[in-house]
């Protein structure tokens, strides 16, 4: 259609410049179909430098994604599992009914951005950089109640027009406005059209730490009764965290008001990391730094770190949040 267009258009400007005279067919006929080359060859170039929504910039890397997380996410066997599980099938499935909704849980520093980081490596050619990848950081704090309708409305706005640009959208919400929820609801359930937009390839990942105790709690049993933290299972995690969000539902806490009408596909439950992942993530972020491997050093910072239960000292309250920024300090 574009090709069309333009075809016209560079008609247009050669009758017009009297470059050609429009009642002779031969040369009419040469010029039209320059154009429409001309035009295609345009537009090639155009996608092949400039990001679009296309499957030269964004197609899925199962494989990708699965070494990554192997590699890179420490700690986070079930996550791992359950992230790998859910984005392969809807990824592989080419007429979904509604749009992928993952709702992340875990303390602060687990890997939850560090995963919402990884998916979007794996699908988007420009990672996080790609102009299809949304991050939405909001405190729940920051609104003046006199402005959420209108917060409401560009927040409806801002989904419907990055989807209409491009259907295989991605949406990292890192936090919400309570009173934020219930607009972005309808974007998330089964309708196949939603004023003449269709949501079905979208993907929503919602980051919180609302039920963060259940799963620290399931760590601790399977700590004090001596099995391995590997032997977690997500049927171990998710009765407690599901029970959990449903409870908050009432208070329309954040992200549990989304538990309604199923519109979640997989609860995603972080583990509350240990000594020995701290010390992982030390030694990946020298590496990415270009440091050499110190062991000192790495111990120094493992050991540095705040870890609860008080009396125990076994999760790191910060998971590896802050490593990064003071590896600087102890090298
Ligand atoms: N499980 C993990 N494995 C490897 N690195 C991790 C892990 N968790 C966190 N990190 C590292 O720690 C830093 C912070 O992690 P991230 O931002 O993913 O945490 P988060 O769970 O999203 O925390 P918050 O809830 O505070 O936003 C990142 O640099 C990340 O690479």
């Amino acid at each position: 259609m574009k090709a069309t267009y333009a075809t016209y258009f560079v008609y247009y400007v050669l009758i017009s410049s009297g470059f050609v005279n429009a009642f002779e067919p031969i040369s009419t006929t040469f010029v039209v179909g320059a154009g429409v080359g001309l035009a295609a060859v345009g537009r090639k170039i155009y996608n092949y430098v400039y990001e679009s929504c296309n499957s030269k910039w964004i197609a899925f890397n199962s494989t990708g994604l699965e070494v990554a997380l192997d590699q890179k996410l420490f700690g986070q066997h079930v996550a791992s599992r359950v992230v790998q599980k859910a984005v392969t099938g809807f990824m592989n499935d080419k007429n979904p009914i509604k749009p992928l909704v993952l709702s992340l849980h875990g303390w602060s520093g687990t890997g939850k951005n560090l995963v919402s980081q990884l998916i979007a490596e794996n699908i988007y050619k420009k990672g996080m950089a790609s102009k299809f990848v949304h991050l939405f950081v909001t405190s729940t704090h920051l609104l003046h109640s006199s402005q959420l309708e209108n917060y409401k409305s560009q927040l409806q706005q801002w989904i419907k027009g990055n989807v209409t640009n491009c259907p295989r959208s991605m949406f990292i919400f890192d936090g919400m406005h309570p009173g934020l929820i219930d607009c972005i609801k309808p974007y998330l359930g089964y309708y196949e059209y939603l004023n003449g937009v269709s949501y079905r390839q979208a993907i929503f990942i919602f980051l919180s730490n609302t039920g963060v105790q259940h799963i620290t709690q399931v760590a601790l049993d399977f700590r004090k009764a001596g099995r391995d933290r590997e032997e977690i299972k997500l049927h171990d995690l998710e009765p407690a965290l599901s029970l959990s969000l449903f409870n908050n539902k009432k208070s329309g806490l954040w992200p549990s008001s989304l538990m309604d009408r199923n519109l979640v596909d997989s609860i995603v439950p972080f583990l509350p990391l240990e000594y020995r992942h701290v010390l992982l993530c030390v030694m990946a972020d020298m590496s990415a730094k270009g440091l050499e491997p110190n062991q000192d050093v790495v111990d120094k910072m493992a050991r540095d770190m705040v870890y609860f239960p008080k009396s125990e000292n076994i999760f790191s309250v910060k998971g590896c949040k802050t490593i990064n920024a003071r590896l600087d300090y102890f090298t």
